[in-house]
C-alpha cells in the first residue's frame, strides 16, 4: 500500500446521526467538502456565507441522509452572524460549529494598510471569537464542539501573510484558552491546519508556478491537501472518537509544517 491513499473516508455511515452543525463558508472549497461529509454521516448542516447562489449549489450537490439549509450572512457582521447562530440553536440545537470562512490577500507587511490589517483580522479572528461565544449556551446543552480552520505552519510564519498568520496564531490561543475555560461545560474546541489546498479561491490568488511547482517542493510528501481529507478530520473531531480531543492544532499537510514553507513571494501573486 502506498502512503498516497486517495480515499480518506473511513468513518462509518450514521456516525453523526442527529448532530446539528453550523459551517461558515459552506459555499465553496473546504467548507463545501466539510458540509458534504457531515451530511453523508447523518448531520444536519446550516451553511453560512455571503452568496446565496453558492450556498444553494452546495445544497444541490449533497447526497446523504442528513439535512441542509443555509443563511446568507457576512461573518464580519458579528451581530447578524450571532443572530443566525441563535436561530439555529433555538430551532434545532447545536452540536458543532465549524469556523471555516476565512482568507486573506497576499502582501508584504510594509504594504498592508490599517484597513487591510483590520479586514483580515476581522475575518479570521474577531468573527470567530464572537460567533463561538454566541454558540456557548447551545454547545453546553449538547456537549458539542468547535473546529476552527487554520493554516499549516503558523508557528513558522509566512511571507506575504503577516495579517493572516497573526490572526491564526490568535485563533490558536483562543482555541486553547476556550478549551480550558469550557472543558467543564463539556465543550471541546480544536484547530485544523491544512497544507495547500487547491481550491478555486487559491487558484485565483496564486500563480501556476506556485501551485504547480512550489507546493511539491515545500511539502515533504510532495502533494497538496485534498478537501476530502480535511473534511474527514473535521468529522472525526465531531464524532465520539474525538471525545477527548480538545485544545489541539492538527496539521493535515503532508509534513509541510516541517519544511521551509511555501512563502507567497511577490512574484507568486496574481
Ligand atoms: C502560503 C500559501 C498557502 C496559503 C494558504 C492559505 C490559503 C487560503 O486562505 S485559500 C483562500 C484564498 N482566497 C482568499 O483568501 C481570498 C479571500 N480574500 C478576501 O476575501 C478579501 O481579500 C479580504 C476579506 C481578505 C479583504 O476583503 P475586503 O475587506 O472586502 O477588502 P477591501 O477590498 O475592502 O480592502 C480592505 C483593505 O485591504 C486592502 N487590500 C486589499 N487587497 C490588497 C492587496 N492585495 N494588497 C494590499 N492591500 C490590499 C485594501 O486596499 C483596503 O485597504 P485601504 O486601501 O487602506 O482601504
Ligand atoms: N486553500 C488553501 O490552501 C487553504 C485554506 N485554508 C483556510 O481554510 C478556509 C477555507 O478555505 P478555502 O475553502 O480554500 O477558501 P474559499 O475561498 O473557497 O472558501 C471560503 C468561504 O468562506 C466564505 N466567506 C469568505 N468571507 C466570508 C465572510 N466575510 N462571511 C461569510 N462567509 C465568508 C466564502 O463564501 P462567500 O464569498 O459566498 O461569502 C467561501 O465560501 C479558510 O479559512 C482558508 O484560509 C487553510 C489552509 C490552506
Amino acid at each position: 500500500m502506498t502512503a498516497a491513499t486517495t480515499e480518506p473516508r473511513v468513518l462509518a455511515s450514521g456516525t453523526l446521526d442527529g448532530l446539528s452543525a453550523l459551517v461558515t463558508g459552506a459555499g465553496s472549497g473546504i467548507g463545501r467538502a466539510v458540509t458534504q461529509r457531515l451530511v453523508q454521516l447523518g448531520a444536519h448542516v446550516t451553511g453560512l456565507g455571503r452568496h446565496e447562489d453558492s450556498l444553494k449549489e452546495t445544497g444541490d450537490l449533497l447526497d446523504g441522509p442528513g439535512g441542509y439549509d443555509h443563511r446568507v450572512c457576512d461573518v464580519r457582521d458579528t451581530e447578524a452572524a450571532a443572530a443566525a447562530l441563535v436561530e439555529v440553536g433555538e430551532s434545532r440545537g447545536l452540536g458543532l460549529l465549524v469556523n471555516n470562512a476565512g482568507g486573506q490577500f497576499f502582501a508584504k507587511a510594509l504594504d498592508i494598510s490599517v484597513n487591510g490589517w483590520n479586514s483580515v483580522l476581522d475575518l479570521n479572528l474577531t468573527s470567530i471569537f464572537h460567533l463561538t461565544k454566541a454558540a456557548h449556551p447551545y454547545l453546553a446543552r449538547t456537549h458539542g464542539s468547535v473546529v476552527n480552520l487554520s493554516l499549516s505552519g503558523v508557528e513558522r510564519g509566512g511571507m506575504g501573510m503577516a495579517h493572516s498568520i497573526a490572526a491564526r496564531a490568535g485563533v490558536l490561543g483562543l482555541t486553547r484558552t476556550l478549551a480550558l475555560e469550557w472543558a467543564t461545560d463539556g465543550i471541546r474546541i480544536n484547530c485544523v491546519g491544512p497544507g495547500t489546498v487547491l481550491t478555486h479561491a487559491l487558484n485565483d490568488e496564486a500563480s501556476d508556478h506556485v501551485l504547480g511547482n512550489l507546493v511539491h517542493k515545500a511539502t515533504p510528501m510532495q502533494r497538496p491537501t485534498p478537501t476530502a481529507d480535511v473534511a474527514e478530520l473535521v468529522a472525526f473531531l465531531a464524532s465520539p472518537a474525538g471525545a477527548l480531543m480538545t485544545g489541539q492544532l492538527l496539521q493535515i499537510d503532508g509534513g509541510a509544517h516541517l519544511g521551509a514553507g511555501l512563502h507567497m513571494l511577490p512574484e507568486a501573486y496574481r
